[in-house]
C-alpha cells in the first residue's frame, strides 16, 4: 500500500440545462420540455492535476451547444437523436475528447381537448396541459475512443415515476414464515408502484458529422416500425403501453412476478432492446384496524379504508436479458 493517489476516472460538464423548443408546423406547432445533462471524458487530467485549464471546455459553453443544437438540430423532438446529436457534436469538434454521456429527459406536454357539442374532440393546435408526472428519458454514452469516424453510440432509454395502483388482483402468499414474520398472507390487495424502467438498445454506428457538425441521418419507416434507437418514440410507446397493460392485466402474485411479466413483453416486442430493468417500490396501503369499534376492516374482502404509508416501502427491482 502506498500513500501517493492518482486520478483515476474525470469527467465533467452541465447538469438541469432547461430548453424549451417550439417547431413551427404551418397553424400547428410541436413543442418539447427537456432536461439535458451532458458530460465529457478525454484528456483532461491535467485540469485536476496541474491547475492547467487549457484543456477545459467550459461547462458554460456546453450550455450554449446544447441550446445552439436545440436550434438547429433537425432531431430536437426526439430524444434520443437529440441526445446521441448533442454527443457527437462534443467529440467531434473538440478533438481532445473521447467520450460525451448526454442525458435527456423528457418532460410531458400533451394538447388540450377541445370538446364542441356533435363534432369530433380536437386536439388544440398550441395549447398543452401536463398529463402526467412520469418523464421518458434516454441516458446516451458517445463513445469516438476508436476514432472521429468510428462512433458508437450506447442508448438506455426509459421511463421515471409513472405512479399506478390497482385495487384488487394482487396477492401475496407462500412467503417465508419464521420467527420475524408479522405480515399476514392475503390473496386480495392493494398494488401501488411508481415505475422505473429503462432499457438498453443494441450499440450502434454513429456517421461522422459533416463538415459544419450537423448529424445528416434520415429516419426511415424502417426505424419507426423496427424500433431501433433512432426511432425511440416507438419503443417508448411500446414500453408504457405494456407496463400499464401488464399491470392492469395481470393476476399479482408479487410484485417480483408483474415486474418480470412486463420486462419478458417489451424484450419479445421491441428487436433492438436486449436488457431491460424495472425497479418498482411497493408502496404499501395498510388497512385501518377497527376491530375496537367492533367493524371488520381487516379481512381483505371488508378492507376498504387504508393508510397510505409513505415509508418503508419495498423496493423490487431485476434485469431480464435478451439470450
Ligand atoms: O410483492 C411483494 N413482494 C415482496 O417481496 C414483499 N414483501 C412484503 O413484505 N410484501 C411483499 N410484496
Amino acid at each position: 500500500m502506498s500513500d501517493e493517489s492518482y486520478l483515476s476516472r474525470a469527467h465533467y460538464g452541465k447538469d438541469k440545462v432547461r430548453v424549451f423548443r417550439i417547431v413551427r408546423e404551418g397553424a400547428a406547432h410541436r413543442v418539447v420540455e427537456y432536461n439535458v445533462t451532458a458530460l465529457v471524458e478525454g484528456d483532461i487530467d491535467v485540469s485536476y492535476t496541474q491547475a492547467d485549464n487549457s484543456v477545459v471546455v467550459a461547462t458554460d459553453s456546453m450550455k450554449n451547444i446544447i441550446y445552439y443544437l436545440a436550434k438547429t438540430s433537425p432531431h430536437v423532438l426526439s430524444p434520443e437523436r437529440f441526445a446521441v446529436h448533442i454527443g457527437t457534436h462534443l467529440v467531434s469538434k473538440y478533438e481532445h475528447l473521447h467520450k460525451a454521456f448526454i442525458t435527456v429527459e423528457k418532460l410531458r406536454w400533451a394538447r388540450i381537448p377541445i370538446v364542441n357539442d356533435f363534432e369530433p374532440v380536437k386536439l388544440h393546435p398550441h395549447s398543452y396541459f401536463r398529463d402526467g408526472d412520469d418523464k421518458r428519458f434516454t441516458s446516451v454514452e458517445i463513445d469516438a475512443t476508436l476514432g472521429k469516424d468510428s462512433i458508437i453510440a450506447k442508448v438506455t432509454s426509459g421511463i421515471k415515476d409513472l405512479l399506478v395502483l390497482k385495487s384488487t388482483g394482487s396477492a401475496f402468499e407462500n412467503f417465508i414464515r419464521d420467527e420475524y414474520t408479522t405480515l399476514v398472507e392475503v390473496n386480495d390487495r392493494i398494488f401501488s408502484t411508481s415505475i422505473d424502467l429503462s432499457y438498453v438498445y443494441r450499440p450502434f454506428a454513429v456517421p461522422p458529422l459533416k463538415d459544419d457538425l450537423l448529424l445528416e441521418l434520415e429516419v426511415t419507416s424502417e426505424d419507426a416500425k423496427e424500433g431501433t434507437a433512432w426511432e425511440g418514440d416507438t419503443v417508448a410507446d411500446n414500453a408504457r403501453k405494456i407496463t400499464l397493460e401488464t399491470f392492469a392485466l395481470d393476476e399479482s402474485a408479487s410484485v417480483q412476478a408483474t415486474l418480470y411479466k412486463m420486462a419478458q413483453k417489451i424484450i419479445a416486442t421491441n428487436k433492438f432492446v436486449d436488457q431491460v430493468t424495472y425497479t418498482l417500490p411497493n408502496k404499501h396501503y395498510v388497512p385501518v384496524d377497527m376491530k375496537y369499534m367492533g367493524i371488520d376492516n381487516q379481512t381483505p374482502s371488508e378492507a376498504e379504508v387504508f393508510v397510505p404509508l409513505t415509508a418503508p416501502s419495498g423496493l423490487i427491482s431485476a434485469t431480464i436479458s435478451r439470450h
